[in-house]
């Protein structure tokens, strides 16, 4: 669906489609454990958040030098911008490549060398955000930041993510403190697969501006209220959910309860090459399996928008939020 929107929870590394990953093993020189790209198509099929960790981690070890994170990025721009999406705030993993040895300044210049022509080239403005991996140690995150210094003029936020379940926020108070005072805007996965109480921690003790996932919150009608009285933004990724087992099939996806219980829902891809879709194949999917009426997707769309870190340029949010109120379905 060509709906202009801002896509605000997309992992870069989760855009690896199987084709650009046998083209960059090929010119690394890595051998991976798939015969072609059917085979690992087959691969795609997953039991939680777990077991699709395991595939994402191990299909890195192709992306080794600048111009493969570059050529990651414009990809994934070239098929955001096809299905409307005008404004993203891409994830990055940047612990999942040092330990690989692939080094910070690897990894930001060459998606930087994408995202600085992404305006002109597809028309599309984009912002960073450099994940924690929420499994490693809370000193890792803190390493993790430090190397990002010399940066930090390209990442505009800090997220959380990876295995959830065990791994609560606040183990990651310090680094988010840290954060907070480079002046770094604060998001953090939270109610994936985790409890209801990883997202009030998430607001609570890391300072939150959005959740990301945030679907468990409607387990407890107390976190509801809260979330809808402070407009706290959701970045909702209905297929991943699917593909990760969190909801059975589409049709039994809360985001009907969610909007009309006044959250700020935003519907997004989090790793489109795995879970089937790209941002408008997400809007289009609950089109039909929820049936949202048109204005149910508008006020999603504008969502998205209002939620963006935009702040440096509130002329490029109005425009965009009048491409939505503009758009005819
Ligand atoms: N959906 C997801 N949840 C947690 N960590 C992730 N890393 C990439 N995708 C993720
Ligand atoms: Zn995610």
């Amino acid at each position: 669906m060509s709906l202009p929107k801002a896509e605000l929870h997309l992992h870069i590394e989760g855009t690896l489609e199987p084709e650009l990953a046998f083209e960059l093993a090929a010119r690394n020189g890595v051998e991976l454990p798939y015969a072609d790209t059917d085979t690992l198509r087959k691969a795609y099929r997953f039991e939680d958040l777990q077991s699709f960790l395991n595939l994402y981690y191990e299909l890195m070890a192709v992306l080794r030098t600048e111009r493969d994170f570059e050529d990651l990025a414009n990809a994934y721009l070239a098929r955001a911008a096809a299905q409307g999406v005008r404004h993203a705030e891409i994830f990055f993993d940047p612990q999942a490549h040092l330990a690989r040895g692939v080094e910070m300044g690897t990894v930001v210049e060459g998606l930087g060398r994408a995202l600085e022509h992404s305006q002109a080239v597809h028309g599309v403005s984009t912002q960073l955000i450099m994940c924690f991996l929420r499994d490693e140690s809370a000193a890792s995150a803190l390493e993790t930041l430090e190397a990002a210094k010399p940066y930090l003029d390209r990442i505009v936020g800090v997220g959380l993510d990876s295995a959830e379940v065990g791994h609560p926020p606040a183990k990651f108070r310090e680094v988010y403190e840290a954060a907070a005072a480079m002046g770094l805007r604060r998001v953090a996965h939270a109610g994936e697969e985790g409890p209801p109480e990883y997202i009030v921690e998430a607001l609570d003790v890391l300072g939150v501006e959005r959740i990301d996932h945030g679907l468990r919150c409607m387990e407890s009608p107390t976190l509801v209220e809260r979330l809808v009285r402070d407009r706290v933004p959701l970045t909702l990724c209905p297929l991943s959910n699917v593909r990760l087992r969190t909801v059975d099939v589409l049709g039994d996806h809360p985001l009907p309860a969610m909007l009309d219980a006044g959250l700020m829902c935003t519907v997004n891809s989090d790793d489109p090459a795995y879970f089937g879709g790209y941002a408008g194949d997400n809007f289009e999917a609950v089109r039909v399996a929820l049936g949202l009426g048109e204005e149910q997707l508008r006020e999603l769309a504008r969502n998205s928008f209002l939620a963006s870190f935009l702040e440096h340029d509130e002329g490029l949010r109005a425009r965009y939020l009048a491409e939505v109120d503009a758009y005819e379905f």
